[in-house]
């Protein structure tokens, strides 16, 4: 990483003294197979991310990024090094973390109120409280009229916006986001967004984003880490200065926008090469 890259990595919370929401520390992870085959999968991987952030990841198809996600939920250990959430070691499934993922993770035998009321209701709200912040967060995600369709009812759209109300209605202080909106349309996709955008400047949660698409990962961050081949390392770190709030379907013929992409593209392309 260079010494341009290193200053960016801390950020204002950082500075101002509170600890990170999430922190990588000299992280390595190995995967050992059934057959004793090793996948060295990230090699001293060292990231912070603010309270409040916004960050996306990207890099090349295999490189480890999933493995990243995985290690801050507590699913995976790392093989060296340590991973830390609001500055503690992270110790097994933390109720502050919420996740969104390329598949719908909603029950198809339940209704859409059900679905976004169960997450409250496993962490032991009440009943009436429950189903009070489901109908809220169903209205947020413009779904106000469907609580009572069943998930084969709803367009692609409308299941991942019960998967943002899902999520946003645990208040998670940390949401981890793989490729969520990769399987929609490109109008769609748009819509959810800023549709995210708007849930996330609302929450103060941190977000980390994994994607393939860089201009999806420009146009939503407020700083880019663009990973190495396998194994990952933070190559570099990009600050996304382009103003907030941000309209997707206009932010991406702004002219800084375009120079971002050209400059972290050419980035990412020796990572993908390098494969
Ligand atoms: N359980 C596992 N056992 C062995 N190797 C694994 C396991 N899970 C992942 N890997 C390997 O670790 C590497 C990183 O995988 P990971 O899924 O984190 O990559 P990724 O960057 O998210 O990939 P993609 O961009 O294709 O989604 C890959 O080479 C993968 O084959």
């Amino acid at each position: 990483m260079s010494t341009a890259t290193l200053d960016r990595v801390a950020s204002p919370a950082i500075a101002a003294g509170s600890a990170p929401a999430i922190e990588f520390r000299g992280v390595s992870l190995r995967y050992i197979s059934a057959d004793g085959h090793a996948t060295v999968a990230l090699r001293d991987f060292s990231m912070a991310v603010a309270r409040g952030e916004f960050v996306a990841i990207v890099g090349p198809t295999g490189c480890g990024k999933s493995t990243t996600l995985n290690m801050i939920t507590g699913l995976l250990k790392p093989t060296v090094g340590e991973v830390r959430i609001m500055g503690q070691a992270v110790g097994g499934i933390d109720p502050r973390i919420g996740f969104v993922f390329q598949a719908d993770a909603v029950f198809p035998w339940r209704n859409v109120l059900d679905n976004v009321a169960a997450g409250p209701l496993f962490r032991g709200a009440s009943k009436d409280e429950a189903y009070t912040r489901a109908r809220d967060w169903i209205g947020r995600v413009g779904l106000g009229k469907f609580g009572g369709h069943f998930p084969h009812q709803l367009s692609g759209g409308m299941r991942k916006r019960v998967a943002l109300a899902q999520t946003f209605v645990n208040q998670p202080e940390i949401l981890l986001m793989d490729e969520p909106f990769s399987a929609l349309d490109m109008q769609t996709r748009t819509l959810m967004q800023d549709e995210l955008l708007q849930l996330w400047s609302a929450s103060g949660s941190s977000v980390v984003f994994v994607t393939h698409d860089l201009e999806e990962a420009i146009a939503l961050a407020d700083r880019v880490f663009v990973l190495s081949a396998r194994p990952a390392t933070l190559k570099r770190v990009y600050t996304i200065d382009l103003p907030r709030p941000r309209v997707m379907s206009q932010v991406r013929y702004d002219p800084h926008f375009v120079e971002l992409s050209k400059r972290i593209w050419d980035d990412l392309r020796e990572e993908v090469v390098i494969q």
